[in-house]
């Protein structure tokens, strides 16, 4: 599979009247066709950021200011606007966690499809309606000639997330950005939602990048995997590798604080103790020594870097290599097998 997207040493900035902070730092991460790579980790750590990034979107203050973003070997930084914008929405599209903020409170779901359909292929109106409603019936609408005549407020969360993968994926974007497509549903839906946009990108060979704190998400989805903390990637790897032997205590906790599914009492572990560092007050050393169980002089004094653990597994850890956190993970490996994946 060849390369779609690749994300080298990117550092985004914001700007506001208390100064400028860096809220991702050197994060670099190849997609290639088909695949779904998963942005992971908790609140705040630059997930969400990175993928407004690629696709344009930071805002007012917000700036790339170091590394690229390339797409099928353009530099999206180079892109004159009009020219970005055609790529967006044609090759790469985006679906966010409440569908009802990105939806048209007052258009009706085939005129949006439509107009998606229009704007990018060019298609005269009855085409465009045609497509419209088939991709209702693709993305599972049931009746979708009547959805079609409605609007959005009548749909249920899980429905109008549907409408969005329909928008997102209409034009036969290469990519799409999924920014917690799920995390507004509940479990059943969530999971409808998972298998449709698998059943769909088996069907057209989207590449997915999908950012997400669910683990579950993760396993269900992905074919790689970034770990993402305090603005930088801590680990990176195939989601079997990422799931068997994660290296870095930040993915270990992660991993130790999914819930079983036999519900063993006392057996779950707690979620990792204390936050995420505020980017104004961020640690000396590795970011994550004051929350790690293993930290050491050289953890709090010197920031490590992203290093190979293996043939395509990356870790951002002084201690990954060393015995000690070798045998304090074999212990933990037993409850992760058990877990829900
Ligand atoms: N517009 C902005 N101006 C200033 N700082 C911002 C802005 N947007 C995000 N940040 C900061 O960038 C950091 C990363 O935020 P981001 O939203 O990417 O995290 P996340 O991992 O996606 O978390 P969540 O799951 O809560 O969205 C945070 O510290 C956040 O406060």
């Amino acid at each position: 599979m060849g390369e779609l997207l690749k994300v080298d040493q990117l550092q985004i900035k914001f700007r506001s009247e208390q100064g400028e902070t860096v809220s991702v730092e050197d994060v670099s991460f190849t997609i290639r066709h088909g695949e779904t790579m998963a942005i992971v980790g908790e609140s705040g750590c630059g997930k969400s950021v990175t993928s407004l990034a690629i696709m344009g979107l930071l805002g007012a203050g917000g700036t790339i200011a170091k590394g690229s973003v390339r797409f099928q070997d353009t530099n999206l930084a180079s892109l004159p606007e009009r020219q970005l914008r055609k790529l967006k929405g044609s090759q790469m599209s985006m679906i966010f966690q409440e569908p009802m903020t990105s939806l048209n409170p007052v258009m009706t779901i085939g005129r949006q499809i439509e107009e998606a359909v229009r704007l990018h292929l060019k298609s005269p109106r009855k085409t465009a309606r045609r497509l419209a409603i088939d991709m209702l019936r693709k993305v599972g609408i049931p009746r979708p000639e009547s959805i079609a005549k409605a609007y959005p407020h009548v749909l249920s969360g899980g429905m109008r997330q549907r409408v969005m993968i329909a928008i997102a994926l209409i034009c036969q974007p290469k990519l799409l950005i999924a920014d917690e497509p799920t995390t507004a549903l509940d479990v059943t839906i969530q999971a409808q939602i998972i298998e449709l946009m698998k059943s769909l990108q088996e069907e057209t060979g989207t590449a997915i990048l999908l950012v997400t704190h669910d683990l579950g998400v993760v396993a269900a989805m992905a074919d790689q995997v970034a770990v993402m903390y305090a603005g930088q990637i801590v680990e990176a790897a195939d989601v079997y590798t990422l799931f068997r032997s994660p290296r870095h205590p930040y993915t270990q906790g992660l991993l130790n604080s999914i819930p079983r599914l036999d519900g063993g009492k006392g057996q779950r572990a707690p979620a990792i103790p204390g936050q995420v560092p505020s980017l104004r007050e961020m640690p000396a050393g590795c970011r994550f020594h004051p929350r790690c169980p293993y930290a050491k002089d050289r953890c709090r004094e010197r920031q490590p870097r992203l290093s190979f653990a293996g043939e395509e597994h990356q870790v951002r850890c002084w201690l990954a290599e060393s015995e000690e956190l070798e045998s304090a993970s074999a212990s933990d490996d037993q409850r992760r097998k058990s877990v829900a994946l």
